[in-house]
């Protein structure tokens, strides 16, 4: 098992570019089971969620592989006869996003084994919503030994409201939908970028979807889709991370292909905190601040400040000069990182969904466990800061969602190193 080695103190500079967003390749990679034939996808990160999603493909009979060792970024997959449309146990434990492949399987096929995805570190997660909507289509949906088994002959369009918002359930019945017969209304939608992303591809391949990205998505469904060539759009998530890097270590990065439109209310809290934060080149800079001003923020739905960036900008904070109070809105145990933060000497207190953020003037390097993907973020982001040493164990967290986040920091001038923990 691997860990990261950081030792603090260099400012970081230079230029970095954000990779392909895993929330946008996780789903697009499932809708290419909406169609038969060869579907290729460029700019697809090298995440082990990925390679976890190519592999629930491959399990069912779909080809599904990276093109080349030289092309890395390129996906195919191809979809024919003989598909089995379930996902086992052993591969969704490893990834919640595999349910994804739920509305697909059962618009195509009309049947579905997929595991129940269960709870992880950061909350409980039920996929009440995902069920409530392809039960409104017409799918027949029934749990046992732990797996959901959804069936229809064809889905009929319908009107779903949906109790709150998700983004991964208006993923899932808006893929189910396109193949439905007649109109289908999705309300109270999520409206991150990477919804509006899946609408586009599933329009590419001839589904007919209006407002994704919008709060009320309308489908008109088709008798068949075809496959598509598509270049995913970059991880708005890994380019905010990658800018509180410049603005805790004192540097100045610009990170290319980062789409400012993606990010505006992390980009309006690196601000408020005192950074210089510009859209140049097709990208952003982020430019630190003497001092780190201290910031409130809470996390809601997008365009509201992302929970995958509570974490890293939580670390920020821990060294800005006042007091910040920062409401975890969206998953109820997303605080993991708060106990790790301590023992490198931030001033933390947690008051049920609310932490207190006292910034201290240093922290102390030291050994600390990751706890999920943007946790191991953040401890990395503290390590850049901390004088001395910071090991951080079980990377394999952070391998889910960043691609070889050590050697984009390294390329920027951080002391970093993965090694055998
Ligand atoms: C692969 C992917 O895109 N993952 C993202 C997605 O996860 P994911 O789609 O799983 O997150 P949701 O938007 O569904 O979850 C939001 C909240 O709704 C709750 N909920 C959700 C569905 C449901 O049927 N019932 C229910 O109660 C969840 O427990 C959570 O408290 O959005 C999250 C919130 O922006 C991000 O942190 C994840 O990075
Ligand atoms: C919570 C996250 O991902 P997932 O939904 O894949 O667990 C994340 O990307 O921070």
């Amino acid at each position: 098992m691997d860990k990261i080695v950081v030792k603090g103190g260099p400012a970081l500079h230079g230029e970095v570019k954000a990779s392909g967003a895993k929330n946008a390749a996780l789903p697009i990679l499932a809708s290419s089971l909406l169609a038969d034939g060869k579907s290729t996808y460029r700019n697809v990160p090298d995440l082990v969620d990925v390679s976890t999603m190519l592999k629930v493909l491959r399990t069912m009979g779909c080809g599904a592989e990276r093109l080349s060792e030289t092309a890395k970024d390129v996906c195919e997959v191809t979809v024919g006869a003989g598909i089995t449309p379930e996902a086992p146990y052993e591969l969704v434990k490893t990834m919640r996003a595999s349910v994804l492949v739920l509305g697909p399987l059962v618009a195509r096929y009309g049947r579905a084994r997929v595991s129940l995805p269960g709870g992880c570190a950061i909350g409980a997660r039920p996929i009440d919503q995902h069920l409530k909507g392809l039960k409104a289509l017409g799918a027949d949906i029934t749990l046992t030994e732990g797996y959901v088994e959804a069936r229809a002959e064809r889905l009929r369009g319908a009107t779903v409201n949906f109790d709150l918002i998700t983004v991964t359930g208006t993923e899932n019945v808006m893929m189910a939908a396109v193949l439905a017969k007649g109109r289908t209304v999705l309300e109270n939608c999520a409206r991150e970028p990477e919804v509006e992303e899946l609408a586009r591809v599933l329009n590419k391949m001839g589904a007919r979807i209006e407002g994704g990205g919008t709060s009320v998505i309308t489908i008109d469904g088709v008798d068949a889709l075809h496959p598509v060539e598509h270049a995913i759009l970059p991880d708005r998530i890994e380019a905010g991370t990658l800018l509180v890097a410049a603005a805790i270590s004192g540097g100045d990065v610009l990170v290319k292909h980062a789409v400012p439109e993606h990010m505006e209310a992390v980009v309006l809290k690196l601000r408020e905190a005192g950074c210089t934060v510009t859209t140049e080149n097709g990208g952003v800079r982020c430019k630190a601040p003497q001092t780190l001003r201290p910031v409130d923020v809470t996390t809601t739905e997008h365009p509201g400040f992302p929970t995958d960036m509570q974490a890293q900008l939580m670390v920020l904070l821990s060294v800005a000069q006042g007091t910040s109070v920062i409401s975890e809105h969206i998953f109820e145990n997303r605080f993991m990182h708060v106990a790790e933060l301590h023992r490198m000497g931030a001033d933390i207190t947690i008051q049920g969904p609310t932490a207190v953020v006292k910034g201290v003037p240093k922290l102390s390097g030291a050994p600390v466990m990751a706890t999920d993907l943007r946790a191991s973020a953040s401890l990395i982001l503290a390590g850049l800061r901390a004088e001395g040493r910071t090991d951080v164990q079980r990377v394999y967290h952070l391998d889910r969602g960043y691609e070889r986040l050590e050697l984009k920091l390294r390329s920027l001038g951080a002391d970093i190193q993965r090694m055998k923990a």
